[in-house]
């Protein structure tokens, strides 16, 4: 989808910025470019759009050499977000998400509907489309930069550390709707970001560069976590690759184990001596709420008295999530929960651990 043959990228005469890069981004999927500072992350994705130009070498998107088609035209027909979200002050949000469609000549009444359809989408009430920027949070702009990108329906975005600004907190829903946008739409995305993990959270394929504009190892994350090519490759994924590897590693064979119940309407426990194992506290609809010692039984009246618990472990998701919530859980019992977010049973970190060795044994013997 697109292709970037022996491109070699230098400003001036300073070293080359991107150096002699070999990549294949396939189409509807995402593909990360990542690395430190300065390794040429943005004027590889710049080049695609022709905001910057190659030195030498060709880019072709869908077979076709980028540098025969009017830079205008291309740059439209690809959506672009980067880290501040660029919209434009004096113009409403709706205004702004409306802004290719109306320079593509989609009328405007047209254009406004089709905006505020993008608005629901990317998970922004409507009201909000009528505020301007600067009355909007930081999250939001992103969430409306995206919906922007997405208004004239490109095949391609381009999406320079969209999400860098936020807190992580926000950052990592914006990851989760990204995901949840990509499956329906199935755009080819490529996403510069510096940091490994957000790479590999999102990344179908991350492309790992390094300093001097030098593409290091190309592949799913998986594999850039598991075998990194090179010092660079591993020291740039750093110290947690092999627990950051285990996010890829299924947590269905995880063994479930019951665990004691209490329901917050019931606290007091009244049944204190049970087996004297921690219990955990669940609200009515068995959502978990915190945990119950058990040696503090009497002393817990009420939700504000419980111990705050660990992550949760979606039942089903990755060792690292049930490994996780094992860890941090003050029981040492990580919580399961169903896709309705009730408690569903507990898990263990050694039972965990032994999976991981018998999945390691497994492939070292295959
Ligand atoms: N317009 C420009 N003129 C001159 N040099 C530039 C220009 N844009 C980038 N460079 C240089 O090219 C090199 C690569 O920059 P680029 O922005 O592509 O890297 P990056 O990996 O995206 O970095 P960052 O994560 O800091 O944004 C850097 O040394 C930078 O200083």
């Amino acid at each position: 989808m697109v292709r970037f043959r022996s491109v070699t990228k230098t400003y001036g005469d300073a070293a080359p910025a991107v150096r002699d890069l070999n990549l294949d981004i396939g189409a509807g999927s995402i593909t990360v470019f990542v690395g430190p500072s300065g390794c040429g992350k943005t004027t590889s994705l710049r080049m695609i759009n022709r905001m910057v130009e190659p030195t030498s070498g060709t880019i072709e998107v869908d077979g076709r050499d980028i540098s025969t088609v009017k830079a205008a035209q291309l740059r439209r027909s690809m959506g672009y977000v980067m880290q501040s979200s660029g919209l434009l002050p004096h113009r409403t949000v709706l205004d702004n998400v409306a802004t290719v469609p109306r320079l593509n000549g989609t009328p405007r009444r047209e254009a406004r509907r089709r905006a505020a359809e993008l608005l629901d989408v990317v998970g922004l009430a409507s009201a909000l489309g009528e505020r301007y920027p600067a009355q909007l949070s930081g999250g939001q702009q992103q969430r409306v930069g995206v919906a922007r990108a997405l208004a004239a329906d490109p095949p391609v975005l381009l999406m320079d550390e969209p999400f860098s600004a936020v807190d992580p907190v926000v950052r990592a829903e914006l990851q989760e709707e990204l995901l949840r946008l990509q499956k329906e739409l199935a755009k080819t995305i490529v996403f510069v970001t510096h940091d490994i993990d957000e790479a590999t959270i999102l990344g179908d394929k991350v492309a790992v560069f390094a300093t001097g504009g030098r593409l290091a190892q190309y592949a799913a994350p998986e594999e850039i976590l598991r075998a990194p090519v090179d010092e660079f490759v591993a020291g740039f994924v750093g110290r947690d690759r092999g627990f950051r590897h285990l996010s890829f590693q299924d947590g269905t064979a995880v063994p479930l184990h019951p665990v004691q119940l209490i329901a917050a309407d019931r606290l007091p426990d009244p049944a204190a001596t049970v087996d004297g194992g921690w219990a955990l506290c669940v609200d009515s609809d068995g959502a978990p709420l915190g945990w119950v010692p058990a040696d503090r039984r009497a002393e817990i009246t009420g939700t504000a008295d419980l111990v705050p618990g660990g992550s949760l472990y979606p039942q089903g998701t990755s060792l690292r999530r049930a490994l996780d919530a094992a860890l941090s859980s003050p029981a040492g019992l990580g919580v399961a929960v169903d896709a309705d977010g009730r408690a569903a049973g507990v898990v263990k970190a050694g039972e965990i651990l032994a999976l991981i060795e018998a999945a390691r044994l497994q492939r070292a013997g295959s």
